[in-house]
């Protein structure tokens, strides 16, 4: 089992943002999903945790090792999918990772031949290696993104944002993809799109304002909110109405009609109807709370 440990970890940038305030995690095995709105910390999180800035403050150990005193046993044991991937250049796909491989520092060839065919069917991709990425689909950049990242047999993968811009065919292939690898690793996912926590992850953590406001197993989070979440159909005209005089946490079109949720511990008033919480329900609950976890 590997074990990332995150202690008291903050980041302010020279600007005076503070990025990243006072985190503290542990993470295993399996995939755990990072949720946070636009700007909340959590690339400047997977930045600090891939050793390509280092914090302010805090420490960092992965399988009892101190990261930030030793980054050259992280960056071998990593596979990281940044947020942008920078200008493919025009060679093959297969070219491509070849050498990405030389790069990570696996030199024989016969290995390097076995590695690279061998990620390039698991991402399926084969019949495309001949190809130019810079051809590539965005679906199929993404996996590509991911066979450079399982280069030389990581523990840890990080993946930022993997799925903004797929269509739904792309972005469950691309989900199957992760679930498939994230049985003997750390798979950190780090998105803003709450279905992909929700359909991939065991464990979850949800970032705001460089402050991590909850963690925990996704279905527990749910179970807590029972008996808070109330839904009912509106005109839209009453919503500021609505707002003022509930806890709205969500509004949502459903065929046209306005339909909205509400926090509350008891039935906000007639018409409303107790519905069972989903996680969009604890992430909009979560963000409207902002009640950082203490340690
Ligand atoms: N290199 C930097 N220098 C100064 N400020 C930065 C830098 N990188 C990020 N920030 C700021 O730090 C805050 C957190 O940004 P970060 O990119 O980590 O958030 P995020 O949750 O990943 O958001 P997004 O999904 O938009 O990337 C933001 O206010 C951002 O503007």
């Amino acid at each position: 089992m590997n074990e990332l440990k995150i202690t008291n970890l903050s980041k302010t940038y020279p600007n005076g943002v503070k990025a990243l305030d006072d985190i503290s995690l542990t993470i295993t095995n399996g995939m755990f999903g990072l949720l946070g709105p636009n700007g909340a910390g959590k690339s400047s999180l997977m930045r600090t945790i891939a050793t390509l800035q280092e914090p302010s403050k805090g420490s960092l150990s992965f399988n009892g090792t101190d990261i930030l005193k030793e980054p050259q046993i992280i960056r071998a044991q990593l596979g990281y999918l940044p947020q942008e991937f920078g200008v493919y250049p025009k060679i093959s796909a297969y070219k491509l990772l070849d050498h990405i491989a030389i790069l990570k520092g696996i030199l024989n060839n016969k290995d390097r031949k076995e590695q690279v065919e061998a990620l390039l069917i698991q991402t399926n991709l084969y019949a495309q290696r001949k190809k130019s990425v810079s051809n590539f689909s965005g679906g199929m950049r993404q996996r590509f993104g991911i066979a450079q990242a399982l280069l030389g047999d990581p523990k840890l993968v990080i993946v930022d944002e993997p799925t903004a811009g797929l269509d739904p065919e792309e972005r469950n292939r691309f989900h199957n993809l992760l679930s498939d690898i994230a049985t003997n690793m750390i798979v950190i996912l780090s998105t803003h799109i709450v279905e992909d926590v929700r359909d991939l992850c065991t464990h979850m953590a949800i970032m705001g304002d460089g402050q991590l406001l909850t963690q925990g197993i996704p279905s527990q989070l749910m179970d807590e909110l029972k008996g808070n979440i109330w839904h009912r159909t509106i005109n839209k005209k009453d919503l500021p109405a609505f707002q003022k005089a509930f806890k709205v946490i969500a509004t949502r079109l459903f065929s046209g009609k306005t339909q909205i949720r509400v926090l509350s511990d008891h039935c906000p008033e007639r018409g409303f109807e107790m519905v069972d919480p989903d996680l969009e329900d604890v992430y909009f609950t979560t963000l409207i709370n902002r009640q950082p976890v203490t340690h």
